[in-house]
């Protein structure tokens, strides 16, 4: 069997990681693995990590190393036959760290966006709560204002995408982030990509991806989890 491909995609909030997973996964057959929708299917099936970290979230922290790890390493496990893109996970050194312990990635994707450009995209982000999906009023609205295009539920605005919010976010995903950075950079896996629009970003990441996404790996069929 040709070997399995094994991605994670990092950014700040609003950098585009669901957008841009969602067409590494259509275009390339790896399943994605999101840590926010993973999180909050657990908080709906009411599963034991689930309601911890519902406590967490509640007051707007990040779920602690231990309950996400226990969370995602498992999840992983599961994916032994496939390969996967990651989005969301590893937030932090020791979420690395757990993860590396069980396999080695082939790349990571970082995405480098201005802060200008983060405040001006969650201005206008509405969120689908109960499925993750996300809209922008001027990138890809829905089909019909205010409602999502799957459920016809109604879509909102996250507290957490007020300019004000993301700036306390940013700073605190840059500290967070930082050293996961440099452990990725000096395994020489880490491929940055920096601009202001994710369909300028998105050629160069389809390209990379072609070139080392084993052949015979790129199969739809096996596309996004959600
Ligand atoms: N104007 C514009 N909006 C974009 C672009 N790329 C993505 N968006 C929108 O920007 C918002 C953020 O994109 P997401 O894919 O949710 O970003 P994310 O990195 O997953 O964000 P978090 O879930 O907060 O970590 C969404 O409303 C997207 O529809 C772009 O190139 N231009
Ligand atoms: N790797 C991780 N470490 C800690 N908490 C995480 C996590 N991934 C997700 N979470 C938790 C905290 C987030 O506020 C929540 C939703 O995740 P998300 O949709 O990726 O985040 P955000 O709301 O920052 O866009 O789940």
């Amino acid at each position: 069997m040709s070997k399995l491909f094994r991605a994670v995609i990092m950014g700040p909030p609003g950098s585009g990681k669901g957008t841009i997973s969602e067409r590494i996964a259509h275009s390339f057959g790896l399943k994605h693995i999101s840590s926010g929708d993973f999180v909050r299917e657990n908080i709906s099936a009411n599963t034991e990590a689930g309601v911890l970290a519902k406590t967490y979230i509640k007051k707007g922290l990040l779920v602690p190393d231990h309950v996400m790890t226990r969370l995602l390493l498992p999840r992983l496990e599961e994916m032994t036959k496939y390969s996967w893109l990651l989005d969301g996970f590893p937030r932090t050194l020791a979420q690395a760290d757990a993860l590396n312990s069980i396999c080695d990635l082939d790349v990571v994707i970082n995405l480098n966006i201005p802060l200008e450009t983060l405040k001006e995209r969650l201005r206008h982000r509405w969120t689908h709560p109960s499925s993750g999906r996300v809209y922008n009023m001027y990138f890809n609205p829905p089909r019909i204002q205010g409602l999502d295009d799957i459920t016809g539920e109604q879509l909102i605005q996250q507290e957490d995408d007020r300019p004000e919010a993301l700036v306390a976010r940013l700073r605190h995903y840059k500290d967070i982030a930082k050293p996961v950075i440099d452990l990725y950079k000096a395994k020489s896996i880490l491929y940055t990509f920096s601009d202001t629009e994710t369909d300028r970003i998105w050629p160069n990441i389809s390209t990379l991806l072609s070139t080392k996404i084993p052949i015979g790996q790129s199969d739809a069929r096996c596309a996004s989890t959600h």
